[in-house]
């Protein structure tokens, strides 16, 4: 009889008891890890640390900087990581180019794991900054230092459908942003929970913290929790008290890592300004480029206007460098574009507005050259910052007029040293008759050419400094002769100038802007709204777009008034003026009338009259019928209709019935607001409750089976212009194509055996699974009985 051998009951056994202690030992070895971390952390000292490997860091962190080869802490890194490791609030102030961003990530990542961030938790660290295109390099900076954390993160700039943006905002642990596009998430994206928020950090802190962004900081402000960490940066830092308690800092540490430096600027800048006047300013640039054609270089402009048009006309005038511009109104995807081809190119010549003036990270840049004076000493600070980076060498250059000169003393005061140069004159050129030919040829480019004129002369009006900027001093026909215009636009509206009011609007959310812009046309304000209402003949000529190539812009100049809608205000406008006279006068068509119920069209072109002749194009035209409402009584009323004078009276004045309609409107918007909020907080909060249990019971069934990476996520890669940057959740279920239903004739594997049998059986019947349904199905049928 052989030897009977016992079988183990349940043969699962073995595996499942191997697996489970391994999970337990990796779950144990995660909990002595947070510990030893926490324990290296509040034992770190911090003092004469070299290397990131000296930081009590974790492992994913240490790998992340291992991979993007940063070894070597910076002054600012050495400084103000482990004060903020060790959570405090942190104001960094340290020169341009020295390593800032690193100086807030690393904290960033390494608090939000020692806290045990889920995605469950929500967003834990918002990072605020100035614009777009550096919210993009921060954020790309994050992928790379954070690529071995599992953290969900996200770039809310704007740019893309706010809707997109809307569904990963909430599985989003670590948002970078403007602030425009975050304020308009919170007014607008329901259940968006910002009171979870551990760590709080504004990049170029003192620009956001300035009069363009007050409101709008201070709105996300206030939704975010008072416990919380914060960490400023700038390398011009604020120190303003009231900023400091806007912001609820408690106890922050200054760090200013160069204060004692002789320079404010970093040692491998030279720098230069030139005196030149203002209708020199294009030909002593066009010469510079001319002779730096194997450089890389930024050129910085006072708008955006003018940008254009400096890049439009040069661009004609082959100068023999890659030229590119970037501006504030560009679309995002052109913006992002543009600053990938800069960033690659050996030589280029970027015509900028102050847009990249802050933060970005261009490599090698050679020159930095200011054709317009910035606002103040800071902008200057940071704009040459965009040469010499990191412990590189750059030159930079400033076009200040003679009445400007003031602006130099005042940067030697702030420990910039710069030096007075001329340009040689061998070098120098003239390019106003290119620019005059070009105008000439082209009225697009002209009138571009006006407007250019007109922001540059309100962009010095509207300048804090008036010791520097005067407007009055400035030869202003000879400028727009300069650059190719046959006279000076007159300009109206500069009085009652607010340089603060029109950096709050500059820097207000696009959506807030045209509203605005509504708003102030609704009430008739400004120069706009007194424009004359009654149209003449001539009005109605220059409005026929197709009469000829002149005409849409000739019309620009009398019916825009030169008010562009991208204009950042209305108060300096081009009038038509008698330089004008070299545009001919349209000719007038002959034109015909047609006559439909209430209103009389005059068909002034082939298109319109080709076009009336359809019934359903003829039928827009006609009068729609008037919507009335019924009361109780069964009249008909206007949906609106005028109040009773006498009864008008009796409720106040309009100015008080107007405050009052406004208040009681505000209260209830208000109201329903919070109600929302609270509802959708409410909501947020179950489903969040509801998650954690389905995790508990998860962990439960599997037992001790947790393999201890629980809080692991997704660092989500931002995939440029228009590819899906945003957040997406390992937890969130990737859609299934549901699984096609099987065609009668097509075989299954499982039934493949059966099949194989019922082939050799051959009983010539054919049994079909389901009857056929179409042409296709019959065939196959068919064939199969052929067979
Ligand atoms: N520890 C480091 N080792 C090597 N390179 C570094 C280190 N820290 C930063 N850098 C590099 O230095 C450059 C400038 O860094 P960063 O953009 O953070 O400067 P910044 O201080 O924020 O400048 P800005 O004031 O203009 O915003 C970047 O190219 C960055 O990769």
């Amino acid at each position: 009889m052989p030897p009977s051998v016992r079988l183990p009951e349940r043969t699962g056994d073995r595996p499942v008891n191997t697996k489970s202690a391994a999970k337990r030992l990796k779950r144990r070895r995660n909990v002595e890890e947070f510990q030893l971390l926490e324990t290296r952390v509040r034992e770190f000292d911090g003092k004469d640390i070299t290397a990131f490997s000296e930081l009590p860091l974790t492992k994913q962190t240490a790998a992340g900087l291992h991979k993007a080869h940063f070894k070597t802490l910076t002054d600012i890194q050495r400084k103000a990581i482990p004060l903020a490791l060790k959570g405090r609030d942190v104001l960094g102030a340290a020169k341009t180019g020295s390593g800032k961003t690193l100086a807030f990530l690393i904290p960033v990542l390494e608090i939000l794991y020692r806290k045990k961030w889920t995605a469950m938790d929500g967003l834990g660290a918002l990072v605020i900054s100035p614009t777009r295109e550096l919210a993009t390099q921060i954020f790309d900076v994050l992928r790379k230092i954070g690529r071995e954390h599992a953290f969900s993160a996200g770039l809310v700039i704007g740019g893309k459908k706010l809707k997109d943006e809307q569904e990963a905002l909430h599985r989003m642990n670590i948002v970078v942003c403007t602030p425009g596009r975050m304020l308009q998430h919170m007014d607008q994206t329901a259940g968006l929970m910002l009171d979870n928020v551990q760590v709080l950090v504004l990049d170029e802190a003192d620009r956001i913290l300035d009069m363009g962004f007050r409101k709008t900081l201070d709105a996300i402000i206030e939704n975010l929790p008072k416990e919380r960490q914060t960490l400023l940066f700038s390398a011009t830092q604020t120190k303003s008290l009231s900023d400091l308690a806007r912001l609820g800092l408690k106890d922050a540490e200054y760090l200013a890592v160069h204060e004692a430096a002789t320079s404010a600027t970093p040692a491998g800048l030279d720098q230069f300004y030139m005196i030149t006047t203002l209708p020199e300013k294009l030909n002593t640039l066009f010469a510079f480029l001319r002779n730096h054609l194997q450089s890389k270089m930024v050129v910085f402009m006072s708008s955006c206007k003018q940008v254009r048009f400096v890049y439009e006309t040069f661009r004609q005038l082959h100068i023999g460098i890659p030229l590119l511009h970037l501006h504030g109104k560009q679309k995002q995807s052109a913006r992002i574009d543009i600053t990938a081809k800069f960033s690659a190119a050996k030589q280029s010549c970027l015509f900028s507005t102050d847009v990249v003036a802050r933060g970005l990270d261009f490599p090698a840049v050679d020159w930095v050259i200011q054709l317009d004076a910035p606002e103040d000493a800071d902008t200057y600070i940071h704009r040459v910052g965009r040469t010499a980076r990191f412990e590189k060498a750059g030159k930079a250059l400033l076009f200040l007029c003679p009445s400007e000169e003031k602006f130099a003393d005042g940067l030697a005061s702030r420990k910039v040293p710069i030096n007075k140069v001329g340009q040689k004159n061998s070098k120098k050129q003239s390019i106003q008759n290119q620019l005059q030919g070009l105008l000439f040829k082209d009225p697009e480019l002209k009138y571009l050419g006006q407007k250019a004129f007109v922001s540059y002369c309100r962009s010095i009006s509207v300048q804090k400094d008036r010791e520097v900027f005067k407007l009055e001093e400035l030869p202003l026909d000879e400028y727009a002769t300069s650059i190719g215009l046959l006279g000076a636009p007159r300009i109206k509206g500069l009085k009652n100038v607010d340089a603060a009011k029109t950096k709050e609007i500059k820097n207000a959310p696009r959506g807030l802007k045209a509203l605005e812009g509504a708003s102030s046309d609704e009430e008739g304000e400004g120069e706009a709204g007194s424009r004359k209402d009654v149209r003449t003949k001539y009005d109605r000529m220059v409005e026929r777009k197709n009469i000829n190539v002149l005409t849409a812009h000739y019309a620009n100049l009398v019916q825009d008034d030169g008010a562009d809608p991208d204009d950042e205000g209305d108060f300096l406008t081009v009038k038509r003026s008698g330089y004008d006279s070299d545009i001919p006068d349209p000719i007038e068509m002959p034109s015909k009338t047609l006559k439909v119920p209430g209103k009389e069209i005059i068909i002034d072109s082939k298109r319109k009259e080709k076009m009336l002749k359809s019934k359903r194009e003829l039928a827009k035209l006609k009068p729609k019928g008037t919507r009335l409402v019924f009361d109780d009584d069964g009249e008909a009323h206007q949906i609106y209709e005028l109040q009773d004078e006498d009864k008008f009276r009796e409720a106040g004045s309009a100015e008080t019935q107007r405050r009052k309609f406004l208040d009681e409107e505000g209260k209830r918007v208000k109201e329903a607001d919070i109600w929302d909020r609270q509802l959708a907080k409410e909501k947020r909060k179950e489903r969040r409750r509801a998650q954690k249990l389905r995790a508990a019971e998860e962990e439960a069934v599997i037992g001790e089976g947790s393999d201890g990476d629980e809080f692991r996520v997704e660092l989500v890669p931002y995939g440029g212009a228009e590819g899906d940057h945003l957040g997406q959740d390992e937890d969130v279920e990737v859609e299934r194509q549901p699984k096609r239903q099987r065609k009668w004739f097509e075989d299954n594997e499982e039934e493949g055996e059966a099949k194989e049998k019922a082939k050799k059986t051959r009983g010539r019947v054919i049994e079909a699974a389901k009857a056929p349904e179409n042409l296709e199905d019959l065939e196959m049928l068919a064939s199969g009985l052929i067979e």
